[in-house]
């Protein structure tokens, strides 16, 4: 467990005084994926910096698992940084040695006897995919390889925290997905807890279960990925929101959809992120005696399953759409709202 309280850091240049984080409190449980999200200049790289001390806070307090991180020493700091992983947007990889040799490093820097380096290192290489890249320099390699060198070095002295700082924001789409699909699979093998930081809302959507919004320095909103994007409450928050799921202003097209039918009724369906749901369509169509038309939908996928809004025509008999209505209602966690009773 991660607990941070009234931290702050104010960086004074000549004729100025930035408070970039600003009196933060927050706590992170252990194994959770939890994700910072902010704009630029919000100070997020600041906090993740600050929770291994790459900056030194100017107040406030971090506690992990029961020590606490700035009251220590710069000789203990440098043992308990070993329990603090970090990557990078860019990387920071060392150029002039191989891949094998850039996850060493960390481990020759924690005094491990070369054997059993050579056998964490060939562990860790297998763990991120990279079986076969050893001895390859970082300037042949593609981006996510890249990022998956820096992944194994951050890995190399078994870290209880990983601190990701933009850690996809130099890749391509479908590179961010294989890398946050390979910290979803670190975080589900080896327990550890991952802070990410980032201005992508999509990065939050699928690998975060907690998330907290970051502004000038502050946390303005903050919980469960969920909840967030079901009910945001300040305008950044939605912001971001609309990343993912567009905005919700596109009621003249929905009505005109909508006012085509003449039979059956127009539901609203809203998948509110439960994977047992998955399939209701089909599962609708098969158990009752009705037509169902998908006329629009904004469905996305989340780390706990299926959330967004469809919006599907049910035709037949009254009775059987009221039934299948019935069903969804008392039997799965899809929200139901009929738009329109044609008949
Ligand atoms: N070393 C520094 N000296 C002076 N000001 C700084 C320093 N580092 C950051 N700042 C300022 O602190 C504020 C927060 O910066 P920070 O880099 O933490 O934000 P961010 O949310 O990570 O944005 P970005 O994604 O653009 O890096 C900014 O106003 C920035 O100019």
């Amino acid at each position: 467990m991660i607990s941070i309280e009234g931290l702050k850091k104010i960086f004074t240049t000549t004729n100025n005084r930035i408070t970039a984080v600003d009196d933060l409190t927050l706590d992170i449980a252990e194994g959770e994926i939890f994700g910072v999200i902010g704009y630029s200049g919000a100070g997020k790289s600041t906090f993740v910096r600050l929770l291994n001390r790459l900056e030194e806070p100017s107040a406030g307090k971090i506690v992990i698992d029961d020590q606490e991180l700035t009251a220590l020493s710069t000789n203990q700091l440098r043992v308990t940084r070993q329990e603090i992983g970090m990557i990078f947007q860019h990387f920071n990889l060392l150029w002039s040695r191989t891949v094998k040799d850039n996850i060493a490093f960390p481990l020759e820097i924690a005094g491990m006897p070369k054997r059993a380096r050579e056998d964490r290192v060939q562990e860790l290489i297998e763990l991120v995919g990279l079986a076969g890249r050893e001895d390859a320099y970082p300037s042949q390699l593609s981006g996510g390889q890249k990022q998956r060198v820096g992944i194994a070095r951050a890995l190399a002295n078994r870290p209880k925290v990983l601190l990701c700082d933009e850690a996809t924001s130099a890749l391509d789409p479908e590179t961010t997905n294989a890398i946050l699909d390979l910290l979803v699979d670190i975080n589900a093998k080896l327990g550890l807890t991952i802070i990410l930081i980032t201005h992508e809302m999509h990065v939050i959507r699928k690998i975060c279960n907690q998330v907290a919004v970051m502004d000038e320095g502050k946390i303005v909103e903050q919980g469960d990925v969920l909840d967030v994007f079901l009910r945001p409450e300040q305008h950044v928050t939605k912001k971001f929101v609309e990343q993912v799921m567009g905005t919700d202003d596109d009621h003249d097209g929905v009505e005109k959809l909508i006012n085509t039918y003449d039979s059956g009724k127009i539901i609203r369906l809203h998948f509110v992120g439960d994977t047992a749901n998955q399939a209701l369509i089909t599962q609708i169509a098969r158990s009752f005696r009705i037509d169902i038309n998908i006329l629009q939908g904004k469905i996305t996928q989340m780390q706990q399953g299926a959330y967004g809004t469809l919006f599907v025509q049910m035709d037949g008999e009254t009775d059987e759409i009221a039934r299948a209505i019935n069903y969804i209602t008392d039997e799965t966690s899809v929200e139901v709202e009929v738009v329109q009773d044609v008949e």
